[in-house]
């Protein structure tokens, strides 16, 4: 008998990737959401995609996601895909609205008209909060993003908890702060720190460039996080959790680890450059995840140091095989 099924959207990215892996693990019957099915470019999904089924669908075409839904017919719902680079949120805010807020609009009316008993969970971030006002941040402090993908997260996080008062649908939002692996792209800081800290340990690099390096950040895995999504949809009641370390971290901190990783001083190899510096951020990005460990007994597992040091023998392993 087939397992029961879940709709991964953003099944090629980080999260998406792994989270397939663990239910095809328990014996889920994975389909996974793309724009185009018929990409073969899925690096992530590598060791998974022939166990995979896929469906199209684009967050900007509402059609076309609420046909995945009827196609797919999943218990279950991750609604991942995003685009996920803040900065970029300024150059078409429109269109980070329309995928973010609009998307997720559309799948949760989608669930709520057609698969009623369906338990759907939207990722959203830390990024909501912006200038909250108070650090560290939980389910219930003010809410005030600084950037349009902050304005469209909110707007998505607050959809999920109007939609599940109205119809009465299990469906979650996941606050996630900051999550990294070697899956993570190179754009985002954690990532571009590895591979520049491998790329100078290999001799193919003599710095790194970097913005400012007292931002502060809480980091966790991308594969703990993960597993809070799981919990989230398993729980009795839907709801709405903040999946965080807990732990405040520099961009310098972050840039000693990886260094230290690699046996190495970072002395003398790190340049600031204007154009990777933003503006100063009034209130410090730090989760408290209490109330995921209280009523899911989530707690991430996988300490800092690992994160990194796995991201840096990616890179490694990657740049020694070119
Ligand atoms: C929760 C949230 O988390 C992520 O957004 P992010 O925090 O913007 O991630 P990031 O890795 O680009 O920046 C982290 C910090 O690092 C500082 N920083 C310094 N120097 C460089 C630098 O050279 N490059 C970058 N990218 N950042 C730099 C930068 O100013 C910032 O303070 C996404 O997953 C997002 O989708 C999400 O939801």
């Amino acid at each position: 008998m087939a397992g029961p099924r879940a709709l991964i959207t953003g099944i090629g990215g980080q999260d998406g990737s792994y989270l397939a892996e663990s239910l095809l693990d328990d014996g889920f019957e994975v389909i996974g959401m793309l724009r185009d099915p018929g990409d073969l470019e899925l690096r992530n999904l590598a060791g998974v995609r022939h166990r995979c089924a896929f469906v199209p669908g684009d967050l900007e075409d509402p059609p076309s996601l609420r046909r995945a839904v009827a196609d797919a017919r999943p218990d279950l719902v991750f609604h991942l895909a995003a685009p996920t680079f803040v900065p970029d949120s300024w150059t078409d805010p429109t269109a980070t609205l329309a995928a973010i807020a609009g998307g997720t609009s559309t799948l949760l009316a989608a669930v709520a008209a057609s698969l009623p008993e369906t338990r759907i969970v939207v990722v959203s971030s830390a990024e909501i909060f912006g200038d909250s006002g108070e650090s560290p941040q939980d389910e219930r402090s003010p809410m005030r993003p600084r950037s349009p993908y902050g304005v469209a997260k909110l707007a998505a996080h607050g959809l999920v908890g109007t939609m599940r008062a109205k119809h009465g649908i299990h469906a979650s939002s996941a606050i996630t702060f900051n999550h990294e692996s070697p899956r993570r792209p190179v754009q985002f800081l954690p990532r571009k720190v590895t591979r520049g800290v491998a790329e100078i340990k290999l001799g193919l690099a003599e710095e790194l460039v970097l913005g400012d390096l007292t931002a502060s950040r809480d980091w966790c895995d991308a594969r703990d996080v993960v597993r809070g999504l799981r919990l989230m949809a398993a729980a009795n009641q839907a709801d709405d959790y903040v999946l965080a370390s807990g732990v405040p971290r520099t961009v310098q901190d972050l840039v000693d680890t990886a260094f230290a990783c690699a046996s190495m001083s970072g002395e003398g190899r790190i340049r600031v450059d204007e154009q990777f510096v933003r503006e100063p951020e009034g209130t410090q990005p730090l989760g408290r995840p209490e109330k995921a460990l209280r009523v899911l007994g989530w707690a991430p597992e996988i300490p800092f140091e690992q994160t990194v040091n796995d991201m840096l023998d990616a890179d490694l392993a990657d740049l020694a095989g070119r």
